[in-house]
């Protein structure tokens, strides 16, 4: 089949490479034109696992082209996905919506014959109407545009994975047996005819479907927490806590890891843009929880900041203090609500000063902070560190043996934020070891 993928950022780009994967002809439409250069040199303007591989090979081909203009996306094919951002209000907990819509303004004009418009962006409940609403006073071929509904439950660092082999499809419909869903079967046919569970709902469910897996996943991630908050007033190790409550299969032990809590561009914009929108249809009674596993989150920040007071004596002006990790998780480059960074600026504000290493994330973190110092090498960074804090858990650190770094940082101290750690090593090797939620 023919078809476009309009947006390419993190969510984008892999469904296009993925599509060609699959035997497809793809157009992927970015309105950043370095992106669409980038991506035409069969490079990822991000780091994603493999991705540069996908591209290469089906940029080779011709299979995968870019573009920035929006009439040879619409001429090119009639199935058009939209993966656009969809990110948080500044200020506001409710999910910005102009990129979705300046995207179906700038396609529906140019299309003139039958078409189906797949929105695998994330949104609040009942965008759907309004996406369908524009297209048909927009477009030529009127209600001869179909609006599908595709919610993406892809996870950075794993997305290909995820797109190729997805736990479920979920295609939303505003009525049963339309062509969008014919259409959209015969593009998914390989995925389906492998035994992914494929939901056919309606326009709402879909919306819903989402903004609920990440909620839920939030909430999960947030009860764990709120239990390393319980271990902390008891002498209780979370992390032991965690290995008793998965082994029952009711609970699972993933997702549930305990530790500094979620950050990145989807779970806590989701969560929040969820509560707003149930708010704002009459459902605020149902929310209290989900407000709760946003409130735990936070308070997980200001814990690794509270213990850095007291490893510091309550003082840290002139201190030096080290960060091991920038990224939001390991195995990417993406800083977005990170939470090693807003631990890292936080300190900083408080008058240390903070060195920060990552092995993927330095670029994107110098630009967003540009007043933190930066250091490629994580042995290096300890320098002269008055404290070392643990942040991110990218495998990289795991592997690094304290005893040597023991020489060099002022006092050998270290805050694992992530749990990850081993205790016992970094204490034999004359460290003082301190985590959330263990003794
Ligand atoms: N990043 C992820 O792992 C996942 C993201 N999502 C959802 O997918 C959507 C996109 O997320 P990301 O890819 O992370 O964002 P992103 O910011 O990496 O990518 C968005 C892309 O859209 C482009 N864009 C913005 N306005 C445009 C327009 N009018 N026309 C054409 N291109 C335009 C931007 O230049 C950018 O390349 C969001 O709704 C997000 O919640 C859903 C599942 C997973
Ligand atoms: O909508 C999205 O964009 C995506 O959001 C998340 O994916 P992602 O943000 O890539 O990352 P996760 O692996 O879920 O981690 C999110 C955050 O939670 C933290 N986390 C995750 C798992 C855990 O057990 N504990 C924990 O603290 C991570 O460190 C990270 O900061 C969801 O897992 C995806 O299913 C979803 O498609």
């Amino acid at each position: 089949m023919k078809l476009t993928v309009v947006g390419c950022g993190y969510l984008g780009a892999t469904h296009a490479a993925c599509m060609a994967e699959l035997g497809h002809e793809v157009l992927g439409m970015d309105s950043d034109m370095d992106k669409v250069a980038t991506l035409n040199s069969g490079k990822a303007p991000f780091f994603e696992r493999d991705l540069d591989e996908l591209l290469t090979k089906h940029t080779a081909t011709g299979s995968l082209k870019f573009t920035a203009s929006y009439a040879e996306a619409a001429h090119f094919a009639d199935l058009h996905f939209i993966g656009v951002g969809t990110p948080q209000t500044p200020g506001e907990d409710t999910y910005d919506l102009t990129h979705l819509y300046s995207a179906v303004r700038q396609l529906a004009p140019r299309l003139t014959g039958p078409a189906v418009v797949v929105v695998k962006s994330t949104v609040p409940v009942g965008t759907a109407p309004r996406v369908r609403e524009l297209l048909h006073e927009v477009a030529p071929a009127g209600d001869r545009v179909e609006v599908a509904w595709n919610p993406e439950f892809l996870r950075e660092s794993f997305a290909i994975e995820d797109t190729l082999r997805p736990d479920r499809l979920v295609l939303g419909f505003e009525t049963e047996h339309t062509w969008a869903e014919t259409m959209l079967r015969k593009c998914f046919e390989r995925i389906i005819e492998s035994g992914t569970p494929t939901i056919v709902t309606d326009w709402a469910t879909a919306e819903l479907a989402k903004g609920a897996a990440n909620s839920f996943l939030a909430t999960k991630i947030s009860f764990i927490n709120a239990m390393a908050e319980l271990c902390e007033k008891s002498d209780a190790d979370v992390h032991q806590l965690a290995e008793i409550l998965g082994h029952d299969a009711r609970i699972g032990r993933r997702g549930m890891r305990p530790g500094l809590g979620f950050g990145g561009g989807c779970l806590p914009k989701d969560l929040r843009g969820f509560i707003a929108q149930a708010a704002k249809l009459g459902a605020e009674a149902t929310t209290g929880i989900l407000r709760e596993a946003d409130a735990v989150n936070t308070r997980r920040r200001e814990a690794v900041v509270s213990l850095a007071h007291e490893q510091l004596d309550s003082d840290l002006a002139g201190k030096r203090i080290t960060v091991w990790g920038a990224a939001f998780k390991p195995n990417t480059d993406d800083i977005r609500d990170s939470p090693a960074l807003a631990v890292a600026q936080k300190l900083h504000d408080l008058g240390a000063t903070v060195t920060v290493t990552d092995p993927k994330a330095l670029d994107n973190a110098r630009k967003l902070h540009p007043e933190l110092d930066y250091i490629e090498d994580p042995i290096a960074a300890v320098q002269d560190a008055d404290l070392l804090l643990h942040l991110t858990e990218w495998a990289e650190f795991g592997h690094i043996d304290p005893r040597r770094l023991a020489r060099r940082p002022a006092q050998t101290v270290v805050i694992d934020g992530r749990g990850t750690l081993n205790p016992d090593t970094w204490r034999r090797a004359g460290w003082t070891y301190r985590a959330l939620g263990r003794p």
